[in-house]
């Protein structure tokens, strides 16, 4: 009778822990090389109902609530969970965060990408091994691709010309939307599905060029999407072909459309930051279809966050009829020239980046939210973890899994506040200082800080409970991309419309799906509005004449 009552989802999952559980478990290959520790060195292990899975069940059916759950009732630092007798270390409060960062050479990230990456987008063992080489053989007269191309990524998303002319092309792609919506007349839209549709099409373009899929096949951008929503379950899942038919055909599309982008010199036409990787990869002699799987590990790497945040952000800012009007007030000031009929404008990035605290702190505190799922590094040697402001110090064990708990440091509530579910930009705005949103006429607005994933006014602990791109060497290098972007996105779609909702009396927040492992959480169901144009913007064209 329990059979029968059990969906087969859950029996689903079931394996799928299975699967997690099997890749924790390594053989031992002989008794001499087992660490000689005692267990109780170990962070605090914590219990779970059914033994040997029930961690791993409960995580993958309640998500990273799950972890939070668990450290409120603990409050430990760093708590163990045993999956299959293996330990996963729970890094669950800034200080912990902190100390695995410091250890960046013996918690690292580098294996576990490799292998998620390489089930999701099907890299060939070639490409695996060099890009895991510095690890498996670091003798090796051939350097390492993930060595070798980060330093490509952070030097060509490093704010200046190259993310200028990203921020550009993206501005001209996005607003070839903005105008073509509402343009004769109320329209209906999900939100949603019309952000993720314009801001694919937009980063797509911007980031590969006009020969990319997206834009020569705006099909494809379903495809990507399904693969995106599928991907923990492609990554585990066995014989996907037959369990998961739908993103398993969306992959090969995918995939070949890629290899084909390589194949047809698309990347003439790309970015600096994807021709400057490409550089890198020359060395490899990869294949067309090994780059177009690279190339697809890029696109979701940044796709997977970026879009639903973006989504989050104008959400919540169309919700609060006061903090739209202070951002509008902001991002009036930004466009260039001034709204008036029959003349193409545009948004001053510079003055967005600088002049727009509230917006700034918006995007913040949405990053605060919406980033809830695990950073996920493996124990490559045995390593001793100090925490002083506890006076104690922890054995991590070789071998063991750990997962930085965003959900836990983003809900710390000696950090942010009572009420860490709710938005509420003025966390991120100057306690003191001038760039707040009580601030007088006549006073001085300070200068933003120029790292959204630093926010400088912050005392130590504060700053390292807000980790949405991560930190230390893990410190993601789109950050400037993303905050251009989703700005943008914001300023001209809240400068051109006005919406009302179209059912209930205001905009309801929808709840966010728990996100196991990539991205930023989604919204459980879309938001229908009807859109009109906003007064003074009726005839308003966006564009940036003169740029590419
Ligand atoms: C809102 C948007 C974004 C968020 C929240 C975000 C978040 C993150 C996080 C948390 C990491 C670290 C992962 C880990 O340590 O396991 C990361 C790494 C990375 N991100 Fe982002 N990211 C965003 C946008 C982007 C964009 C736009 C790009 C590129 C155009 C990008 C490129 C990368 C790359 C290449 C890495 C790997 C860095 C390395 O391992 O050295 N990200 N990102």
């Amino acid at each position: 009778m329990l059979v029968e009552k059990v969906p087969i989802t859950a029996w689903l999952l079931v394996v799928l822990v299975f699967f997690v559980a099997s890749r924790l478990h390594r053989p031992k290959k002989s008794l001499d090389i087992l660490p000689k520790v005692r267990a109780e060195d170990e962070p605090r292990c914590l219990d779970s109902e059914v033994p040997f899975v029930g961690h791993a069940y409960n995580y993958l059916t309640q998500g990273p609530a799950y972890l939070y759950r668990l450290w409120k009732q603990s409050e430990e630092a760093i708590f163990t969970l045993k999956v299959l007798n293996k330990s996963v270390y729970v890094f669950a409060d800034p200080e912990a965060l902190q100390a695995a960062e410091k250890h960046y050479k013996t918690i690292i990230n580098d294996q576990l990408f490799v292998e998620g990456t390489s089930q999701l987008f099907l890299w060939s063992k070639r490409q695996q091994e060099i890009a895991l080489i510095h690890i498996n053989n670091p003798h090796s007269a051939v350097p390492s691709l993930l060595k070798t191309v980060r330093p490509a990524l952070r030097d060509s998303l490093r704010p200046g010309m190259n993310l200028d002319e990203i921020g550009f092309r993206y501005q001209k792609e996005f607003g070839r939307h903005v105008n073509a919506l509402a343009a004769a007349g109320p329209e209906k839209i999900q939100l949603w599905n019309w952000i993720r549709t314009t801001m694919t099409l937009g980063a797509g373009l911007a980031t590969f060029g006009s020969k990319h899929p997206f834009v020569t096949n705006p099909s494809l951008q379903a495809d990507f999407w399904a693969v995106e929503k599928e991907n923990l379950k492609l990554i585990f899942y066995p014989f996907a072909s037959l369990v998961l038919r739908k993103g398993f055909k969306a992959r090969q599309r995918v995939l070949r459309a890629m290899s084909e982008y390589t194949d047809g010199g698309g990347i003439e036409d790309a970015s600096s930051f994807v021709r400057a990787y490409h550089k890198v990869l020359e060395q490899y002699n990869l294949t067309n279809e090994e780059l177009g799987s690279f190339d697809a590990t890029v696109l979701t790497a940044f796709i997977g966050s970026l879009i639903p945040l973006g989504f989050w952000v104008v959400l919540f800012i169309l919700a609060r009829p006061d903090l739209l009007a202070t951002i509008r007030a902001e991002v009036d000031q930004c466009v260039r020239p001034p709204p008036s009929t029959g003349r193409s404008t545009s948004v001053d990035m510079d003055q967005l980046r600088n002049n727009c605290p509230v917006l700034y702190a918006s995007v913040r505190e949405a990053s605060r939210i919406a980033m809830q799922a695990p950073l996920f590094r493996t124990v490559t040697e045995d390593t001793r973890i100090a925490l002083p402001s506890r006076g104690e110090t922890y054995l991590l064990k070789k071998g063991s899994l750990a997962m930085i708990a965003v959900s836990c440091v983003h809900g710390n509530e000696k950090a942010w506040g009572p009420d860490i579910y709710s938005f509420d930009e003025k966390r991120f705005l100057p306690r003191n200082g001038a760039a707040s949103a009580e601030v007088h006429e006549g006073e001085q607005i300070a200068k933003a800080d120029p790292d959204i994933a630093r926010p400088v006014h912050f005392d130590a602990f504060t700053r390292s409970a807000f980790t949405p791109f991560a930190s230390g060497v893990h410190l993601c290098p789109g950050r400037h991309y993303a905050q251009s972007v989703i700005m943008t996105t914001v300023a001209m779609f809240v400068t051109s419309f006005d919406v009302t909702p179209l059912e209930n009396d205001g905009i309801v927040i929808p709840p966010m799906k728990p996100e196991l492992g990539l991205g930023s959480a989604k919204p459980t169901h879309d938001v229908g509005l009807l859109v009109n144009r906003r007064v003074g913007f009726e005839d308003v064209q966006w564009g940036l004449e003169g740029s590419s």
